[in-house]
């Protein structure tokens, strides 16, 4: 087992320093149904209208569907890839501006557990998209099942998306001290989804920042929050996604803003009454 286990570390080190490299990205959420989905495909369109070129793993093994979000259907999925039969190439399915998708399926589970000449097989292909795109999202089945805590442990940065009910704070509190107890050293992110206001989702954070803080010694960053939108509904409903049927509601422009933070650009939240209305109550308050 161990043998194994350093031949392929010593397998992916040999492209190490290859360079440029793709950042790795897992949005995960403690509860099923809180929105990961459609966040990480709306997310998706927002970092490519800011000229990322992105690649979205769908590692949710249960429920693996961001294909469906699109309202694209996947012909080939990873365990093409694993059984020699695709290339990497061949499997990336082309979404809207200029995404790919990795479908997973059932392919997902199988990666945890290659035979070492198939696992080569998946390195070397999967080590092309270094080349190819800036960004690899992995949209990861909720909580710790099959090989989510794999994943988690893999990304550069891990997006926890929470909703303010009660049961999605519990349950992300759980992920986050799996995590700490196995020693993980992504950043991890909390995006607070389906919040009324802005107050809403702070306090939402609020809450669980301090048992983090308190019982697991570690930091959660605030990286934003998403209104509760019915044009989220509809998109989903339609099998078109948010950010090209609705790209001006109030939920998409929240992920745009997150969307900026992620590469690293600074904007101000957005505004549920924003634009020029926005401005003009603002500015009239304060004569
Ligand atoms: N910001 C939002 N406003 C309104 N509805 C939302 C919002 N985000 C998600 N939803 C709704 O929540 C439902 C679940 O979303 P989604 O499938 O993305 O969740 P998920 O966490 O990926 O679920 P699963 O764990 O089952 O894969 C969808 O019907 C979607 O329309």
């Amino acid at each position: 087992m161990h043998d194994q286990a350093s031949a392929l570390r010593g397998l992916v080190a040999k492209d190490i320093n290859r360079s440029p490299k793709i950042r790795v990205l897992a949005v995960t959420s403690g509860k099923g149904g809180v929105g990961k989905t459609s966040f990480t495909v709306n997310l998706a369109l927002a970092l490519a209208e800011l000229e990322q070129r992105v690649v979205i793993l769908d590692g949710d093994l249960g429920l693996a569907n961001v294909d469906i979000a699109f309202g694209l259907s996947a012909k080939y999925t990873i365990e093409h890839l694993i059984s020699g039969e695709r290339t990497i190439e061949e499997i990336l399915l082309p979404a809207p501006r200029g995404i790919e998708i990795i479908p997973g399926g059932s392919g997902v589970q199988r990666l945890a557990n290659l035979e070492r000449d198939k696992l080569t097989n998946v390195i070397v292909n999967l080590g092309r998209l270094d080349k190819r795109a800036d960004l690899l999202i992995i949209d990861t089945g909720a909580g710790l099942g099959n090989n989510v805590l794999n994943f988690l442990k893999a990304a550069d940065d891990i997006i926890m998306v929470i909703t303010p009910e009660p049961t999605s704070l519990t349950d992300a509190y759980g992920v986050l001290k799996t995590l700490k107890q196995e020693g993980s050293e992504a950043s991890i992110h909390a995006v607070i989804n389906r919040v009324q206001t802005e107050s809403d989702a702070l306090a939402t954070f609020k809450r669980i920042e301090i048992v983090v803080q308190k019982f697991l010694d570690s930091s959660l960053n605030y990286l934003g929050w998403v209104y509760d939108d019915p044009f989220m509904g509809r998109s989903v409903m339609q099998q078109e996604p948010l950010g090209i049927k609705f790209p001006e509601s109030a939920a998409y422009r929240c992920i745009q803003w997150i969307a900026g933070k992620v590469i690293g650009i600074s904007l101000h939240p957005p505004r549920k009454a924003g634009g020029v209305r926005g401005f003009l109550s603002k500015l009239l308050r304060s004569f």
